[in-house]
């Protein structure tokens, strides 16, 4: 007979709600039902279990058969018997982006991209097509830095954005990245770069002086600089591009000598080194969050995007105190707030911050820039995995591809760095200035997409599952429930070979959930909101759809698959597993 664990969990929409996990056996019984679900020779046999069929239990029944056409569960049954079809007629529409839909079309399930792209958008990529073009070859979230251009630009950039969604279909989020207050130069007078020669001396100021800049001189943002630098410090721009040695100080002067020569960039990171070890003076007293910051961030409010980057988290408090302000301020107070992890402090803090925010950043550039190079890459997998653990959606940014701001193809380096990201199974990968000021933005977008196509399938390939054991992170009964449900799922769809893992959720966390299982299969994200919808776009493998949908998950199943039928993004027999952060149930069906 089939197999059948029965969980009674209390709940408040049905009555009286049971949670059912029939586990497929193979069998044969008169009675029962043979579904091929796979090419291969294994055959799951389904069958519903008594209480099941019992009228009064209106929880579904999980393992289904469609071989005549319904969905066995004591309520499609009656479906079934009164000949209640899916409500095709549901005046309701599905969305999913144009992209998602023709990776589906075109190379099924299996085989669409689980690692979510970034791109930094400038000069080079703020153009109306050349945004479209990016959307086109996958980009799935749009950043724009704060560091460079006016809001009046920023502005520009959102709306092309949001109308490139609107006309064309696509779900690009945007995230607005902060400038923070660590020292940095500031925009060379307008020239787009300079160049700083061995044996020049530079004039290092915290004047202020009206464009054109005098010769051989950075203005400095910092007004305690000149004070905190002492004769005999290095200097660095942008973690070691070029290097300076402080010979005198002069009131705010500070004059330097070109030790390593290099090129000058508008508004580059600046540190200084003393003995061997970055110098913290009173700059590491300066705010996370500066009031030009807080400017932009009421700007990002305004303009509604999806997601925050903080610069130079030095604390969960700051971040904490940005979620309340955003809360209290944003319309529908869902701006998620991405942890910048680019500093000694916010390493030394890295649990209490990543689990203040809703996700993190290993911001490469920066973080090279204080701690020596050779930690970077084990910096990177640690903050990966606590990502995971504590199920935050965590991006890998800075030099990826950095040679291809020139040229048109990546060094192999590059391509092994990519490669071992996606290997990390990080939600989502970035490009900076490859996006916004290189020269083959989509070049470089095409090969994060390649690489990670290829990494995947390989990891599916060899059936590589994961070592990592994940705790639990619930905070209540509840919560636990949810956990439960979502490891088991993904579990059963690695097992049973699923097609896809469906999740119906209004505020994305079951989503989030399968997701932190990297499960084998795509997981189909039906959300109500078209802000969570975007959201879900930052975490891997999810493909967020929005939909309306009610309490009752038979009727959703039936709408999701007339409607997901109609566009031809999945045909009868596959075979997917659902899950609700509504009624809390796994079900196993083949698609009618
Ligand atoms: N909006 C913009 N306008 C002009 N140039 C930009 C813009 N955004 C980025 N850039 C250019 O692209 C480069 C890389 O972008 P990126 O966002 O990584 O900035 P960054 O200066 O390295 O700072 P951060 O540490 O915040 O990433 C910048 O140094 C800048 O030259
Ligand atoms: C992205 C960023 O801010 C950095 O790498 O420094
Ligand atoms: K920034
Ligand atoms: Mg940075």
């Amino acid at each position: 007979m089939s197999q059948a664990i029965n969980f009674f969990v209390s709940s408040s929409s049905r009555s009286p709600a049971t949670f059912t996990i029939s586990r497929p056996s193979v069998f044969v019984s008169t009675g029962s039902l043979r579904v091929p679900v796979k090419k291969s020779l294994r055959t799951l046999v389904v069958k519903a279990s008594a209480s099941d069929l019992d009228e009064s239990q209106s929880s579904p029944v999980l393992v289904s058969d469609n071989g005549s056409g319904g969905v066995l569960s004591s309520v499609t049954q009656e479906y079934g018997r009164n000949n209640v079809v899916a409500p095709s007629s549901d005046s309701s529409s599905i969305e999913v982006d144009t992209v998602t839909e023709a990776e589906l079309k075109e190379n099924g399930f299996r085989s669409t991209r689980r690692t979510k792209l970034i791109c930094t958008i400038g000069p080079a990529s703020c153009g109306f097509e050349q945004l479209e073009a990016l959307a086109v070859e996958g980009m799935n979230v749009a950043r724009i830095n704060m560091c460079h251009g006016t809001r009046e630009w920023h502005r520009m950039v959102i709306e092309r954005v949001r109308r490139l969604n609107e006309e064309k279909g696509f779900a690009v989020a945007i995230m607005m990245d902060t400038e923070g207050s660590e020292i940095h130069m500031g925009d060379l007078g307008g020239a787009s770069s300079a160049k700083a020669e061995d044996g020049e001396i530079w004039n290092f100021t915290v004047r202020a002086f009206d464009p054109p800049l005098p010769e051989r001189t950075i203005t400095v943002n910092y007004d305690g600089f000149a004070e905190d630098v002492k004769v005999g410090d290095d200097l660095l721009v942008d973690g070691g591009m070029v290097r300076f040695e402080v010979i005198e100080k002069i009131g705010p002067d500070v004059k330097c000598l070109c030790t390593d020569p290099g090129l000058l960039l508008p508004r580059a990171n600046l540190t200084f080194w003393r003995d061997g070890k970055l110098v913290r003076e009173r700059n590491a007293m300066l705010p996370t969050i500066s009031s030009k910051d807080w400017l932009d961030i009421d700007f990002g409010i305004a303009e509604g995007v999806d997601f925050i980057a903080v610069s130079f988290v030095k604390s969960a408090e700051v971040i904490k105190h940005l979620k309340s302000y955003i809360k209290a301020r944003a319309r529908d107070g869902d701006i998620a707030v991405i942890a910048k992890i680019e500093s000694i402090d916010s390493l030394r803090n890295l649990e209490e911050i990543i689990q203040a925010s809703d996700g993190a950043m290993v911001a490469r550039g920066d973080l090279g820039a204080q701690i020596p190079l050779e930690q970077v890459p084990s910096e990177q997998q640690k903050i990966v995995q606590l990502c995971r653990q504590l199920n935050r959606p965590v991006i890998v940014a800075s030099q990826l591809l950095e040679s291809m701001i020139e040229y048109p193809i990546p060094t192999r380096a590059e391509v092994a760095d990519v490669s071992e990201a996606v290997r990390q199974r990080g939600d989502a990968l970035m490009l900076s200035g490859e996006s916004a000021m290189g020269q083959f933005p989509e070049k470089a977008l095409t090969v994060l997409r390649n690489v990670s196509l290829r990494i995947e399938r390989r990891w599916r390939e060899q059936k590589r599952r994961e070592v990592i054991e994940l705790s639990s992170i619930a905070s209540s009964f509840s919560d636990s429930i949810s956990e439960e449900i979502c490891n088991s799922a993904a579990k059963m769809a690695n097992n049973l070979e699923v097609d896809a893992l469906f999740v119906y959720t209004k505020n994305g966390h079951m989503a989030s959930l399968l997701s932190r299982c990297r499960p084998d299969c795509p997981i189909f994200a039906f959300t109500t909101a078209t802000s969570v919808r975007r959201r879900l776009n930052l975490q891997w493998g999810l493909m967020p759809f929005r939909l309306n949908y009610s309490d009752d998950m038979e009727s959703n199943l039936n709408k999701t698959f007339s409607l997901l039928k109609a566009r031809g993004m999945i045909k009868s027999g596959d075979l997917i597993i659902a899950v609700s952060d509504m009624l809390q149930s796994i079900q196993v069906m083949n698609v009618p």
